[in-house]
């Protein structure tokens, strides 16, 4: 009897499994069935079909910024592809990139991560990567107080002076001992060490001192990692094979990185550390930890780490390589380097000093010079990928759920459908324009737009405009060897940050009484 009763419910358990089982699979099929209905009445935005499992990732080749532009004239300004498994929408129109930053902004305002801000940066706990959502707000209300806006900004310029002084200074020893400078490289140097005295008090970026050594290579190592296409963050279900190889190399710089950082953090911990009379950056998230923000918002170590760590990467590449294109170009137009000098030098009435940043909004021709490179040489092409929170519409195409956007600013920024003679480097285009790379105008977002905005943009400007004024005050530029200025290589290097591929190296004459480069 009892025999029985156990083979009838183990029987009925059975069959109950089973049906269970049935009814799973008929769901999933059924959800597949209708999401693929939706989707095809809903219209996906054109786009080149792929390859299974890789889908069209091979045809960004090296300089994906070109590539998605010329797909975008064959397929149009907002484009559907799978990257890997990805789905992936291109925007290469100001509408569509407005439509998408602006009018649906909360929808795109998280951004994907990927396997180096998940190894290197913290799981994503930096102000870069952070998903939308209070965390995300905190950090940038206490950088914006802190670091960005208003009074803080007012309050670092000695720092940010002191610092071009220094660039003067290693740009005039190359002078003295009659030796081209790689111009790039004392840039990134020069914006590197504003950060770090900023938020640090430390120059993190001498080229003498150990400490500073090895943290200029973990973040050159850092920015060559975090500018590949890492195919597990495209196909997440090959994730775990790390075809590359690279996620022990990421671990280990993570750990790097973390015992500097920690050495960094013990060293505020017994006292708060000044800079031009000013609590660093550091001291002043030390001494606020418990309570942030006024309301209770904490940060741990780690936060305090992935924050500093990414502002570290935000800032200094897009800075040193918008300044670095800036003189490439002008070297081009020698007539236009002499404009900018001599309204400089009529804006310092000949008194013997240096630029300071109170003398850049006379500048009016060098801000349009400032402007026009970051149309035509914008340091993150693709911007920073955003992620769609929700399935929505745009231009009445269906943009799925978690599609990860990019927008490229490049391609709209060269697009003789939305600029006269874009290729030409021309200011003139923004002299008496009221259009400008704030992100309100999208015809140009060179630091992106919306709720995600570049953080740092104030800051940004203001380091561009000095270091270039400063420089082409302080000195002539010239190209060594009797290279003529009209074949410069001008050829890209696509990374986390767009680079010139071949150097910039200059030759500088002084232009000021010796005791000014002191
Ligand atoms: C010429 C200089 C710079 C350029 C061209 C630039 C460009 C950009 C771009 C395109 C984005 C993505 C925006 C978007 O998704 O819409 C971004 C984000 C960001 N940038 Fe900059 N940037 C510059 C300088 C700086 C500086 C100096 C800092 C700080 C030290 C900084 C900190 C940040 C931060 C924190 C974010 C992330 C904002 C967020 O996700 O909330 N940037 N930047």
């Amino acid at each position: 009897m009892d025999a029985s009763l156990e083979l009838l419910q183990s029987s009925g358990l059975s069959v109950s499994l089973g049906q269970a089982l049935s009814l799973i699979l008929l769901s999933i099929g059924l959800i597949c069935v209708v999401k693929q209905s939706l989707r095809k009445r809903l219209r996906l935005p054109p786009g080149p079909t792929g390859w299974p499992l890789i889908g069209s990732l091979p045809l960004l080749g090296n300089m994906p910024h070109h590539s998605l532009y010329h797909l975008s004239k064959q397929y149009g300004p907002i484009m559907y592809l799978k990257l890997g498994t990805t789905d992936t929408v291109v925007v290469s129109s100001p509408k569509i990139a407005e439509a998408c930053l602006k009018t649906n902004d909360l929808n795109f305002s998280s951004r994907p991560g990927s396997s180096a801000t998940k190894y290197i940066g913290y799981d994503n706990k930096g102000i870069v990567m952070a998903p939308y959502g209070p965390y995300w707000r905190m950090l940038r209300k206490i950088c914006n107080i802190h670091l960005f806006a208003g009074k803080a900004l007012d309050d670092l310029q000695p720092v940010r002076q002191a610092e071009v002084g220094m660039l003067l200074k290693s740009i005039m020893d190359h002078e003295r001992q009659e030796k081209a400078v790689n111009l790039g490289d004392l840039l990134n140097i020069c914006t590197a060490n504003v950060l770090g005295q900023i938020m640090l008090s430390r120059r993190v970026f001498d080229s003498q001192g150990s400490t500073a050594g090895e943290f200029r290579g973990m973040v050159v190592e850092q920015m060559e990692l975090a500018g590949k296409f890492i195919i597990g963050d495209l196909v997440p279900s090959l994730a775990w094979m790390d075809l590359q190889g690279l996620r022990s190399k990421m671990k280990n710089l993570h750990n790097r990185f973390d015992e500097f950082l920690s050495r960094m953090i013990k060293e505020h911990e017994t006292a708060s550390c000044t800079i031009g009379g000013r609590a660093d950056f550091l001291s002043v998230l030390w001494a606020l930890r418990n309570d942030v923000d006024g309301e209770g918002g904490k940060l741990t170590d780690t936060d305090i780490k992935a924050l500093l760590l990414t502002l570290f990467t935000a800032g200094t590449d897009t800075t040193s390589s918008t300044v670095e294109w800036a003189i490439a170009e002008l070297i081009r137009h020698p007539e236009m380097m002499r404009k900018c000098q001599q309204e400089i030098d009529s804006v310092m009435r000949g008194e013997q000093r240096r630029v300071k940043e109170s003398d850049l909004q006379k500048l009016t021709y060098l801000q349009a010079v400032v402007k026009e490179t970051f149309r035509l040489h914008p340091s993150t092409p693709l911007l920073l990928p955003r992620l769609a929170a929700e399935a929505c519409e745009i231009e009445g195409y269906y943009i799925p759920k978690n599609a990860r956007l990019m927008v490229n600013a490049w391609g709209m920024q060269r697009d003789p459908d939305v600029w006269e003679r874009p290729l030409e480097f021309d200011p003139n285009r923004f002299v008496g324009s009221n259009v400008d790379v704030r992100g309100s105008d999208f015809q140009v977002i060179p630091f992106g737009a919306g709720r995600r905005i570049c953080a740092g943009m104030s800051m940004g400007m203001r380091m561009v405009q000095l270091i270039l004024a400063t420089l082409l005050h302080s000195f002539d530029l010239s190209l060594p060897d009797g290279q003529l200025p009209e074949k410069l290589d001008m050829v890209e290097a696509f990374g986390l940050t767009m680079h010139k591929a071949v150097p910039l190296i200059v030759v500088p004459a002084a232009r000021l009484p010796l005791h000014l480069y002191n």
